[in-house]
């Protein structure tokens, strides 16, 4: 049996049965025909069913959907139904999900292109019911805008299923990437201060450009002869990995060291493992609940690690601030976390862990596609060296206020994240009805911003393929698209918590690296993929030289 079929059985046949208790249906002729013969069996199944999700009282996932392709008229200003939503029809439960498996089709691994495809075909506001998940897709800025305003004080977004199935199994606590409502608010307004105000993450800027400084002296290093970088990805997570260790504990963990702490080593390892097993985790239905399957059995495992070693950490320097251990400095953050009444000793290791996870993943793939942009465009490179070289003195410190001479190195950073969002859709689930391009679209839907389909969209940004961060200088820009571009770090109160935090740390290696080394690239084109945020489909083979061949860091 082919993998669609046996899945198509799974979804038709036997999950029915599973999921609602009742007899296994003989379906799979009417299945083929279309024919909405689930439809009793899965209202029975009704909210027990173990594919919905409740989040703050609203309940998300499976609908039944039969999907339409009616296109909104603009002459008409009555707001339609729901229903009317136009996108692809789908199965009962199971939605498009065999879209995806099908030779040649759409793949989870390239979602961010299924999305500009569907949008193109459906218009700015389609619906699709993937497996468990029902999305509403809006590719309109001006009507995305519309979510933003109604976000509320608790944004809901939707979770990311794997990891907290996981973490309940595991009764660990949720942390702030899943927690919601008032819980999530207590974790949330405890780290934003030390966080997302530009003045305490400056008192960092000091630690940070030295791990940047010593990365660069690395990657001198380990260039091989022909100036490229061995297994540059695992070079930059340890980077990531060695900053964000400068700011949750203020001590080096050891990543760049000539014998690198295996324990960090170990942490990457396993990270990189976790985020690409998620991926498919969280758009097949979750047959995990029922079933422990082998891809389950791995992604536990590298969860099971990436927690346990996380937790060394924290739990190393809570005790060593408990103790009062004058070998190890205290964490400013950590301390202020621990002295916070509202939080349990729990809270502060899981929101520690959390960070942990979300800043090296994140940051590293960001920097990955910065440097092959800079490669792939000698003259965008130039022109950056240029401006950095202008306001840095070699070994300088970059701080928020020398930053502000170097809007290049930002636009620079900003045309990345154009070309590439690491994160190629943002989401919320709605907390009340909205009208969104003169639809109806009900509370509790989950609606997202479709970011790498509007950031290659020629209306909005003309020759979308190209590299070009002029788009972003002041009076070149459409103060439209620039909230646009902030959508990359999400939006509102429940904003990426660690945007200044990356920014700072991006800007500031940037900046180290292009006064270093002249980047270029010889190799075959590099595609984007899924490893839950958006990474480089092959090792990047970037070539590293110095001005004079002569490193002088
Ligand atoms: C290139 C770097 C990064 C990008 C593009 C990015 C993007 C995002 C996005 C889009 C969200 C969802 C926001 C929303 O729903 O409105 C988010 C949430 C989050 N990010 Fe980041 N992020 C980055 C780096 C970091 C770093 C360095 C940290 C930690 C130091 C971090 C920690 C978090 C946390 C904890 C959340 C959950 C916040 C909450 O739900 O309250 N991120 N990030």
């Amino acid at each position: 049996m082919s993998k669609i079929k046996a899945a198509q059985r799974i979804a038709t046949k036997v999950m029915p049965s599973i999921l609602s208790g009742q007899r296994t249906l003989s379906t799979s002729a009417k299945a083929q025909q279309g024919v909405h013969f689930l439809e009793m069996d899965v209202q029975a199944m009704g909210k027990h069913c173990p594919l919905r999700a409740t989040v703050d009282g609203l309940t998300i996932g499976f609908e039944h959907n039969p999907g339409t392709n009616i296109q909104p008229d603009s002459h008409d200003t009555e707001i339609k139904p729901f229903d009317h939503v136009p996108g692809p029809k789908g199965f009962p439960i199971v939605g498009t999900l065999f879209d995806y498996f099908k030779k040649d089709g759409l793949r989870f691994s390239k979602m961010f292109e299924a999305y500009r495809q569907r949008s193109l075909q459906y218009g700015p506001l389609y619906k699709e019911q993937i497996g468990p998940i029902q999305t509403v897709v809006v590719s309109d800025p001006t009507e995305y805008s519309k979510v933003l305003r109604a976000e509320g004080r608790h944004p809901v977004r939707r979770e990311m299923e794997p990891m907290v199935y996981y973490r309940q199994q595991k009764g660990i606590d949720l942390g702030l990437v899943n927690s919601q409502g008032e819980g999530w608010h207590r974790q949330r307004t405890a780290v934003s201060k030390h966080m997302l105000k530009l003045k305490a993450v400056n008192q960092f800027s000091q630690p940070m450009n030295t791990v940047a400084q010593d990365f660069v002296a690395h990657l001198n290093e380990i260039t091989d002869s022909n100036n490229e970088v061995p297994g540059l990805e695992t070079e930059i997570f340890k980077w990531a990995m060695e900053s964000i260790g400068t700011f949750l504990f203020e001590e080096r963990i050891g990543c760049l060291a000539k014998n690198p702490s295996g324990l960090a080593q170990n942490f990457i390892y396993h990270l990189q493992s976790y985020f690409r097993l998620m991926q498919p985790l969280m758009y097949n239905l979750p047959i995990y609940k029922i079933f422990r399957t082998q891809r389950w059995a791995q992604y536990e495992h590298h969860a099971d690690q990436v927690m346990r070693i996380g937790r060394i950490f924290v739990d190393k320097k809570v005790q060593a601030l408990q103790e009062g251990d004058p070998s190890n400095p205290p964490s400013a953050f950590l301390s202020e976390l621990l002295a916070n009444e509202n939080l349990s000793a729990a809270d502060v290791t899981g929101t520690a862990v959390d960070l942990l996870m979300a800043a090296v993943e994140t940051t590293s793939n960001a920097l990955l596609w910065c440097l092959y942009c800079l490669a792939k465009n000698p003259e965008v490179q130039e022109r950056l060296r240029r401006e950095v070289n202008d306001v840095l003195v070699p070994e300088g410190t970059i701080t928020s206020e020398t930053l502000a001479d170097l809007p290049y190195v930002k636009a620079v950073l900003k045309e990345t994240f154009r070309m590439y969002p690491i994160t190629y859709a943002t989401s919320r689930i709605l907390p009340a009805d909205l009208e969104l391009a003169g639809y109806n679209i009900p509370a509790g839907s989950h609606v997202q911003a479709n970011l790498y389909g509007m950031f290659r969209d020629p209306e909005l940004f003309p020759d979308p393929h190209q590299f070009r961060p002029e788009r972003w200088l002041r009076g070149n820009m459409d103060p439209k698209l620039k909230s646009l571009s902030n959508l990359i770090w999400g939006h509102g109160p429940r904003m990426c918590i660690g945007r200044r935090f990356a920014e700072m740390e991006l800007h500031l290696l940037l900046s180290k690296i292009v006064q270093t080394f002249k980047l270029s690239y010889t190799h075959e084109d590099v595609e984007p993929t899924l490893n839950t945020v958006m990474t480089p489909d092959r090792p990047l083979r970037i070539t590293f030289t110095t001005e004079s061949g002569q490193f002088s860091c």
